[in-house]
């Protein structure tokens, strides 16, 4: 029965190749548990979509993620257009943010051993414009720094990229001006972020909505207010920990379930970690416990 055979999807690029390099781990560990289990690599952005979804159909009931955050969102998308099934998770990514909300463990044994018990829980499903999103999204100094990484990306590789990227993203920032309205309060801010959270932690482990709760159907949403750079260099680090919230004069968190964000020019999005152009307002709703997900 095909239903008992657990699919695995695995993005070769995601985490730099680790997840594809974690398709052994998988093969050894399934074969030695007697389990029925399938192996499909992706070739291009958006195919786990359609992997997934055609698993769902062929009958899969649980559909592992191997891969980061993108992925996910993928593999997730594809379930929801499935109409049913369970969302797996093995951390391959770079960033592994999703993961680190669910408590699902880096180690790939620990997370396959959670896959192969198969117990599962119902998280949030969130949209802004009709995409899903399962973590984060945000607006703001953030979606600048990925830009400016892969422009920078184009010229020079590795690691350099991404703090030539930061510092060049803080020292030009330009602040938004945006109009928040969350549920029936309106606001009107200058900010430098506003991230709409699910989960609590985006970037690799910045936990920029600490009191977010998966499952609860609602949103938190971090508005960072305009700054001078000298506090801005003391109040970003401080999202690492979530120690940013200490600082009330120009950190904000606030609950709702209906947020609409509106901009004077084009909004760029970090959806999950990926970029997307929005248009001019950004809408975000949120489905409670919308999707089952394997967990401890
Ligand atoms: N074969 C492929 N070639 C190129 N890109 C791919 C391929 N398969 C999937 N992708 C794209 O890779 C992107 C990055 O994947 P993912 O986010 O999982 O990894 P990551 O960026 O390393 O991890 P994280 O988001 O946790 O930091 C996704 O947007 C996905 O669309």
């Amino acid at each position: 029965m095909i239903m008992d055979s657990i699919l695995f999807i695995i993005n070769p690029i995601a985490g730099n190749g680790r997840a594809k390099s974690l398709i052994s781990i998988i093969k050894s560990t399934m074969e030695e548990n007697k389990k029925k289990y399938d192996i499909s690599i992706t070739h291009a952005p958006k195919e786990a979509i359609k992997i997934a979804k055609e698993g769902i159909s062929k009958g899969h009931k649980i559909i592992v993620a191997v891969g980061g955050d993108g992925t996910i969102n993928e593999v997730a998308t594809g379930i929801m257009r499935g109409g049913k099934g369970i969302l797996g998770i093995i951390p391959g990514g770079t960033g592994n943010d999703l993961a680190r909300t669910l408590k699902i463990p880096e180690n790939p044994r620990e997370a396959l051993r959670l896959i192969l018990i198969g117990n599962s829980k119902k998280i949030d499903t969130c949209f802004v414009n009709n995409n899903l999103f399962l973590n984060i999204a945000s607006i703001g100094l953030d979606s600048e720094v990925i830009k400016n990484i892969w422009e920078i990306r184009s010229r020079i590789n590795g690691r350099i990229s991404y703090v030539i990227g930061f510092i060049r993203t803080l020292l030009s920032y330009k602040y938004k001006i945006l109009e928040i309205e969350i549920d029936n309060m309106h606001l009107n801010e200058e900010v430098i972020l506003a991230a709409i959270g699910n989960g609590k932690y985006y970037g690799g482990g910045m936990k920029i909505c600490p009191s977010a709760i998966i499952e609860d159907g609602y949103f938190n949403v971090c508005v960072i207010r305009r700054i001078n750079i000298v506090k801005l260099f003391l109040v970003f680090p401080s999202i690492f920990w979530g120690e940013h919230i200490k600082f009330r004069k120009y950190v904000n968190i606030y609950k709702g379930k209906e947020i609409k964000i509106k901009g004077l020019e084009r909004l760029w999005l970090n959806i999950d970690g990926e970029l997307k152009e929005i248009g001019e307002e950004a809408s975000f709703t949120i489905n409670n416990k919308g999707l089952n997900v394997v967990c401890e």
